[in-house]
């Protein structure tokens, strides 16, 4: 095999492993936290079989429990791991959804498998495992992700604290959480944004629908920034401006830095010598425009709020979260800098790609996008009516669409983590420290967990309907589980809502694609091809 050639497979696997979720290979470090080296499951009213290792010693249950090496998996060759088997086309890269299929029907609710010799990872398929799993997390969930913007950041001590939210674990990362999480956990503190939010929306709705646009999607990641920009910073970036929409523009270097930076963080994650690996310079030169524009940001609000005359013209104002941040004594201008990054790495994409799948499943789906409309139409009588928090509240179907959308197209795969202790899983032992990753996305499309799992049926959601779900509360987790979260959850949901009901509400929306659309797994799960629509105003 070429060097060259290796050298892709290996990037390829890291992306692999990394690609599964978010936060994709999790580190048990909590043995401090876990004294216990065993733990009984079995508050579990759903899980189908012994789960767990008893605290007792039972020898009798244990018996039953089949060894971690007896998990199916595919044949991993000495020295090449099961690489082969991308390499020949068996499984690809870029649709680990279609992967994660090929080995449920293949090996069953559990896999393992060892892409890396050596290097075992666990794919869980059955809710109940993924329930297990996620009970089973401690205070101070451990991620091993985004250690390139830890690297990054340990060069540049002048600017940075720490990692940052995203990269950080331990004590470390819940003095980050702790704070940060205030302006955007509460719901008043989100609803506080809503307004805003409305604004924006309503003039992207008026003037960007009619554009012929050769992939839509840019037009969503650029609403997406702006929203960010708006709640974080107080910023109207402007992006849909001529000077913005050029290709050296301020939101158009965002967008694209952003991307490039969420592309090669992952891959670099597994890389045994992060700095000097293939791809850290253009990684590192993206984070560096990302940091100018933060930088900025921050030192512009620091110095608003160091003038006692400008926090008093905006006593009613609603604070901006950098200046919460700022404004709080357990943070200094270095966290907060880091923040303004954490923000601007993962709130484009996040959005706009979800956004894209949802505005794709009601251009193909007629009935699901008139009954949106009627909703939205009886909310939203005039284009002026702003979206408000008893809007929402009375949304049921807006709800349910998105719900609906986060089940067929969640932008991760699944979500990762290391076992904080033994578990029992599927009837075999998987040791404390082994990483998994729960794979949601294909648990979803299962018939087994949702009848006619491939269509779009957002009554699926709807309190009463005759085909209510009766789904198992671990398996629709698109902003992942516990207290690692997304952070931004209400808010991401907030924006969302708000445009489907202000776009359902005025326009029919039509898919102008012959193909289907799907996923290719990047960093996260980007629409495959262009995302072209016509807006017809009605
Ligand atoms: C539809 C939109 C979004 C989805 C589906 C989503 C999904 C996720 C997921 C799956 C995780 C990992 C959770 C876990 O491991 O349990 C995560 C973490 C995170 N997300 Fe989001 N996200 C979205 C939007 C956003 C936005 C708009 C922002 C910022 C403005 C954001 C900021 C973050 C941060 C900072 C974390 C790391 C939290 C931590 O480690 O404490 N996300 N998100």
């Amino acid at each position: 095999m070429q060097d060259h050639t290796y050298l892709t497979l290996l990037l390829n696997f890291n992306q692999v492993v990394a690609n599964m979720t978010l936060s994709t290979l999790w580190r048990s470090n909590s043995s401090k936290l876990w004294k216990g080296s065993v733990r009984l499951w079995c508050s579990s009213s759903s899980s189908k079989n012994a789960s767990s290792l008893s605290d007792d010693g039972s020898k009798e249950f244990l018996k039953e429990v089949k060894p971690f090496h007896k998990i199916p998996g595919p044949f991993a060759l000495p020295f090449i791991g099961t690489i082969y088997l991308y390499l020949f086309g068996i499984y690809n890269f870029t649709r680990l959804h279609k992967d994660g299929f090929k080995k449920y029907k293949k090996y069953g609710p559990i896999v393992r498998e060892e892409i890396i010799p050596g290097n075992s990872i666990v794919w869980i398929f059955d809710p109940n495992d993924m329930e297990r799993v996620f009970l089973s997390e401690n205070k101070l969930p451990q991620r091993r992700s985004h250690l390139a913007v830890g690297v990054f950041r340990g060069e540049r001590p002048d600017v940075y604290n720490t990692g940052g939210l995203l990269n950080m674990n331990g004590e470390e990362w819940w003095r980050l959480r702790r704070e940060f999480q205030k302006g955007f956990s509460a719901p008043q503190a989100v609803r506080a944004y809503l307004p805003a939010t409305s604004s924006m929306i309503d003039e992207f709705v008026a003037t960007r629908l009619s554009f012929a646009c050769p992939d839509f999607l840019s037009e969503l990641a650029r609403l997406s920034l702006q929203l960010t920009c708006l709640v974080a910073f107080d910023e109207k970036f402007d992006c849909f401006s001529a000077q913005e929409m050029k290709p050296d523009g301020r939101s158009s270097r965002l967008m694209e830095a952003a991307l490039t930076a969420n592309s090669w963080v992952l891959r670099l994650d597994n890389q045994m010598n992060i700095k000097n690996s293939y791809g850290y310079k253009t990684f590192e030169s993206s984070m560096l425009y990302m940091e100018s524009v933060a930088v900025e940001l921050v030192k512009k609000k620091a110095d608003l709020l160091a003038s006692k005359s400008t926090l008093e013209s905006n006593e009613d104002a609603v604070p901006s979260l950098l200046e919460l941040y700022l404004s709080s004594p357990n943070l200094d201008y270095k966290d907060v800098v880091g923040m303004a990054v954490d923000l601007l790495l993962a709130g484009i994409d996040t959005t706009a790609y979800t956004a894209s799948f949802a505005l794709y499943h009601l251009a193909r789906n007629e009935r699901v996008q008139n009954l949106l409309r009627l909703e939205a139409k009886k909310l939203l009588p005039s284009p002026d009516v702003s979206v408000n928090a008893d809007i929402l509240a009375n949304a049921p179907y807006a709800r349910a669409v998105l719900k609906e959308v986060f089940r067929m197209n969640p932008i991760s795969v699944g979500v990762g983590r290391v076992a904080t202790e033994d578990l029992v899983l599927s009837g075999y032992k998987v040791p404390k420290g082994t990483n998994m990753v729960t794979q949601n996305q294909i648990a979803c499309r299962l018939k087994e967990n949702f009848p006619r799992p491939n269509e779009f049926i957002p009554e699926r959601w709807v309190k009463g309907s005759p085909i209510e779900a009766k789904a198992h509360p671990y398996v629709v987790l698109p902003f992942g589980h516990g207290p690692r979260s997304c952070i931004a959850r209400r808010l991401a949901e907030q924006h969302l809502l708000t445009l489907l009901l202000k776009v359902a509400s005025r326009y029919q929306i039509i898919w102008d694609s012959e193909k289907p659309l799907d996923c290719v797994t990047l960093l996260i799960n980007k629409p495959d091809q262009p995302v072209k629509f016509t807006f017809s105003r009605l």
